[in-house]
């Protein structure tokens, strides 16, 4: 005999009524078949969230089943781009009818992309944290990308006090007036001649953008670029000894506080013409035991805060 289930997300009153602001489900494992500019759709597995608003404020529930599947139909029979968030957006909406009028999916996941090296020509993977949001506010879409950009900063004082010490070894080294060039060469190539080394550490660029509501594709890659050749000193995938040397020419061109990363990058996204954007930039210190940091947002009334 079938016997009808109870579906109390529809039947029974809510403990207490009023609107909230989103109800959802987080941390969903999620593959799916990303696509973006410039590259072949790519097969990752996010961790995904997943929300709908509840404005109507007797409603015992939202129906958290609706917005899973319609998930799962992005995973499976559909590749993540622009249009077919916007079309689970709208599902969520529509399965929601007198319940929700704003919903948003939001992915993390990691973006393998192959990166060359700086002069042997060698190729190697390189993962960066990806993470896209796609709202709909009362039919209006708003999508968001954010990424971290790894890279080695190489401290300016740190390099100026190294200096100094080079110096004074080398007054140390060579007192007389008359030097001889292969004897300063030689000494140049060893410990001795460059006594001190300056500190750089590992730094990484959190980058959050605010994308134009009618894109018809992410550009990840573009923007990733642009950061890195920006920065200059990104972390390398394939590295031969004359990459190496090129890095550390790069690192030694590119004396970097954290402040000179912020206002790079500031510059950077202010000639992309972003409606929005925010980013944060930590320097890992190898001096410290704390870390350097500096926040920029575009200042846009309403918009990203610091
Ligand atoms: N709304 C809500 N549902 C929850 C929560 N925790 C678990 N669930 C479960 O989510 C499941 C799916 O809910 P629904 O989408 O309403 O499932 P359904 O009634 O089978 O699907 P429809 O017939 O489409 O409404 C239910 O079994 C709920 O118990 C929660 O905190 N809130």
């Amino acid at each position: 005999m079938q016997t009808t289930m109870p579906d109390i997300a529809d039947t029974a009153p809510a403990l207490r009524t009023g609107k909230l602001d989103w109800v959802g489900m987080g941390e969903i494992e999620l593959p799916f078949i990303f696509e973006s500019r410039n590259i072949a759709p790519v097969n990752v597995v996010a961790k995904a969230r997943a929300f709908v608003n509840l404005h109507k404020e007797d409603a015992k529930g939202i129906h958290m089943s609706r917005l899973f599947l319609a998930l799962d139909t992005l995973s499976t029979e559909q590749q993540v781009n622009p249009q077919t968030l916007a079309q689970a957006l709208d599902t969520f909406i529509s399965s929601h009818d007198d319940l929700s009028d704003q919903a948003q999916i939001e992915f993390k996941f990691e973006l393998p992309l192959r990166r060359e090296s700086l002069l042997s020509g060698k190729v190697g993977w390189k993962n960066y944290p990806i993470h896209l949001i796609a709202k709909i506010n009362q039919g209006v879409l708003s999508f968001e990308l954010m990424v971290d950009v790894t890279y080695s900063s190489t401290c300016p004082c740190s390099a100026a006090l190294a200096r100094q010490l080079i110096q004074h070894a080398f007054d140390e080294k060579f007192a007389e007036q008359q030097i001889d060039k292969q004897t300063v060469l030689n000494w140049l190539g060893t410990t001795e001649g460059i006594v001190a080394t300056p500190h750089s550490q590992r730094s990484i660029a959190n980058v959050k953008v605010k994308l134009d509501n009618a894109l018809t594709s992410f550009d990840v890659v573009g923007l990733i670029d642009a950061l890195e050749g920006e920065l200059k000193t990104p972390v390398q995938a394939a590295v031969k000894r004359e990459d190496e040397q090129e890095f550390a020419r790069l690192n030694g061109q590119n004396l970097m506080f954290c402040e000179d990363a912020a206002r790079k990058i500031k510059g950077l996204l202010e000639e992309q013409e972003y409606a929005d954007y925010w980013l944060q930039i930590n320097h890992y210190e190898s001096l410290h035991a704390h870390d350097a940091v500096a926040i920029a947002v575009k200042g846009v009334a309403g918009g990203y805060t610091a």
